[in-house]
């Protein structure tokens, strides 16, 4: 192929800018993501090989080679890694492909400046990070076993990059970047060696870099030869120290090196939150160091998510992102798991239903769990930090990890009709404090706590001074449907079925009290079910209603409106489910519709007014209602009759 310009997706192309401008404050990263790069690249090549050895083209001594050129002005980053053909170029740089990714930019083109440093953390710019210190970037590669085809690729990073074929005797990727005038410390050696120290000393690779001393030549003796003046000598150093961070004591590990190592394999900017380090012997040994991130990855709730937990066995690295490893619930926890029990050519295919990788992931688990129940317990305001960020995910497991459901259900933290504005209360505490009359741990689904503090649906649980609980995570529809009872108190929704709050002598009272009712306002209550047949399944007086006129019920088995909200949302098609009108019968406006009732039980009035009292009970859930024009043309009339 001949030289082509081709254009930046406009993704790119704003995720460039973004990266240019809101990373500044941290150039010397970009020498990290690309030695990071490269030690992918390697990773991959090194576990290909294993089944192919082809690939290796005789050569199997990784390396990651620095080459500054002050002459030149230029910095090369070189490895024999993997390499890529020339589709994969234009797939990895230069567009963005996964949908995403793009909202993520998108997102932190919204956001304000002093956000974006924050945002792009969670994101790791990579590649695009080289044109923070250079002005233009050649990128030549060839992937292993394809020793025909190498492809060079060129950007001045203004929107546009040149690609065409070319030769590469090796195979790899070689990355020179032109650096920009004010920018050219990064070609001294000591800026260079401290760079690799600070961010990159555990890559596994060597990373090498030739270094020219002067020295007198010695003799025989070894002693210095006087007037022979001096000679260059140049060797290659290894800059890092290359230990595989995990295999080393936890004493030997500086906090430094742990955020640098998380940083490298989660491709986080952020430091982690949690380091959790540990090896397992007994039936299952392995060295694993885990992190918990700081913040939730922006593809956190999406299908295609890309960083996990990467598997390596005996020190070889097997797979970036070991699904098995964890359950999806924990699908936010990064780090490296190193087994010694795996055979080396242990397939990817196979992971996921082998014995000692679920033995692996029981112990994970575990570890997991019982860190975050310490963190709650030593430093609560710590774990409710975590707590935002990942509670909603950490909720699945309720549903999908039976075997640790009791642990869960210690994690969990709700807000609450008694907890303040960023207050949570768990159902260990929510329980303690439970009134003695109270049977029952109340919850009422939705979408915030400020909307649901205004439910009609609370009046009486408020009035008894019992505590309800604000579910208001989409997860937590489901997460109900799992966590029947705590303690052996069952979770009741405070919208559904019918509600027992009362004592055996309040009872009695409002059983009268309906029965008078009913008596009175039974045939009202006929005709308002027969003008909202086909809206509602049944009309009845309510236990739950203090101050409001009507709401809405769902019946112990029926769709309430959260979910409905939850699966219109998600596009899903929404069964038809009818719900029940529940009247307050102390209401003026039962009375006074009763009066009209039997003034005139024609009266065309008392339809209209069935249908303003189902809107009503609508409109105080959130739900939006069908004829908003034909409620307000009814609610004017009211008005203007009111003041006649
Ligand atoms: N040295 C290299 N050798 C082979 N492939 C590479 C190399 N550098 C980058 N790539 C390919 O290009 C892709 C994009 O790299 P880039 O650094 O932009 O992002 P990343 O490393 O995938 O992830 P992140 O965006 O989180 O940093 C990589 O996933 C990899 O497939």
């Amino acid at each position: 192929m001949s030289k082509a310009t081709k254009q930046f997706q406009t993704e790119v192309k704003q995720l460039l800018d973004l990266v240019i401008h809101s990373l500044y404050s941290n150039r010397d990263i970009f020498l990290r993501e690309l030695i990071s790069n490269a030690s992918d690249a390697i990773d991959k090549a090194r576990f290909e090989a294993q089944s192919n050895e082809s690939l290796l083209e005789g050569n199997s001594d990784w390396k990651i080679k620095l080459i500054p050129n002050k002459d030149a002005g230029t910095l090369t980053i070189r490895d024999n890694g993997i390499g890529m053909s020339m589709a994969e170029v234009e797939e990895n740089i230069g567009t963005i492909a996964k949908s995403g990714t793009k909202s993520f930019v998108q997102a932190m083109k919204d956001a304000a400046a002093a956000q974006q440093p924050e945002l792009i953390g969670q994101f790791g710019v990579g590649f695009y990070a080289s044109f923070m210190v250079a002005d233009k970037v050649t990128l030549t590669t060839r992937r292993a076993g394809d020793a025909a085809h190498g492809t060079c690729w060129e950007s001045i990073g203004d929107g546009s990059y040149t690609i065409e074929d070319c030769t590469k005797a090796e195979r790899g990727t070689e990355i020179v970047l032109h650096l920009k005038e004010e920018f050219k410390e990064y070609l001294d050696e000591w800026k260079i060696r401290s760079i690799v120290k600070k961010y990159s000393d555990f890559i596994q690779y060597p990373v090498c870099m030739d270094i020219t001393r002067t020295e007198t030549p010695k003799g025989v003796d070894g002693e210095e030869i006087e007037g022979a003046g001096t000679i260059e000598k140049i060797e290659e150093q290894t800059l890092n120290s290359m230990k595989a961070i995990w295999a080393r004591p936890k004493s030997e590990v500086t906090e430094e090196e742990y955020k640098e190592f998380y940083k490298h394999v989660s491709h986080d900017f952020d430091d982690p939150f949690k380091t959790i380090h540990f090896a397992a012997e007994g039936t299952s040994e392995f060295k694993a160091l885990l992190y918990l991130p700081a913040k939730k990855p922006f593809d956190l709730f999406m299908a295609e998510r890309k960083r996990g937990i990467q598997l390596y066995v005996k020190r070889v690295f097997i797979t970036e992102k070991c699904d098995a490893l964890l359950p999806d619930y924990l699908r936010f926890v990064r780090g490296v798991v190193d087994s010694s029990d795996l055979p080396l050519n242990v397939s990817r295919e196979i992971l996921q239903e082998d014995v000692q990788i679920k033995r692996i992931q029981k112990s994970l688990v575990n570890k997991i769990l019982s860190t975050l129940a310490d963190l709650k317990e030593k430093e609560y305001d710590q774990y409710l930090t975590f707590w935002k960020e990942f509670g909603p995910v950490l909720k699945e497991g309720l549903h999908f990890d039976y075997a640790n459901k009791e642990k869960l259900q210690e994690l969990m933290l709700f807000q609450s009709t008694r907890t303040a504005e960023g207050e949570y209360v768990s159902l260990k505490e929510y329980v303690e404090r439970m009134p003695e009359a109270q049977k029952e741990i109340y919850y009422i689904t939705g979408e915030d706590k400020s909307s649901l503090e205004q439910s009609p649906l609370l009046e009486a649980f408020n009035a008894k001074g019992f505590e309800v609980l604000f579910l208001t995570d989409p997860v937590d529809e489901w997460v109900v449907q799992s966590l029947h009872e705590y303690q052996e108190k069952k979770l009741k929704a405070v919208d559904r079925g019918d509600v027992d709050l009362d004592s055996e002598d309040e009872k009695k009272e409002k059983e009268k009290k309906q029965e008078e009712a009913k008596k009175e306002f039974g045939s009202l209550l006929e005709l308002i079910k027969g003008r909202l047949e086909s809206k509602i399944k049944e009309v009845r007086f309510s236990n739950r209603l203090t101050d409001s006129a009507c709401c809405l019920v769902a019946d112990d088995f029926g769709m309430n409106a959260n979910m409905e909200r939850i699966m219109k949302a998600m596009n899903q098609a929404v069964p038809e489910s009818k719900r029940v009108l529940e009247l307050n019968p102390d209401h003026p406006i039962v009375k006074v519709m009763g009066d009209m009732y039997k003034q005139n039980p024609e009266n065309s009035r008392l339809l209209d007014y069935s249908d303003l009292l189902y809107d009503q009970a609508l409109l105080t859930e959130g739900t939006p209602i069908k004829d908003p024009l034909k409620f307000t043309k009814l609610v004017s009339e009211l008005m203007v009759k009111a003041a006649q």
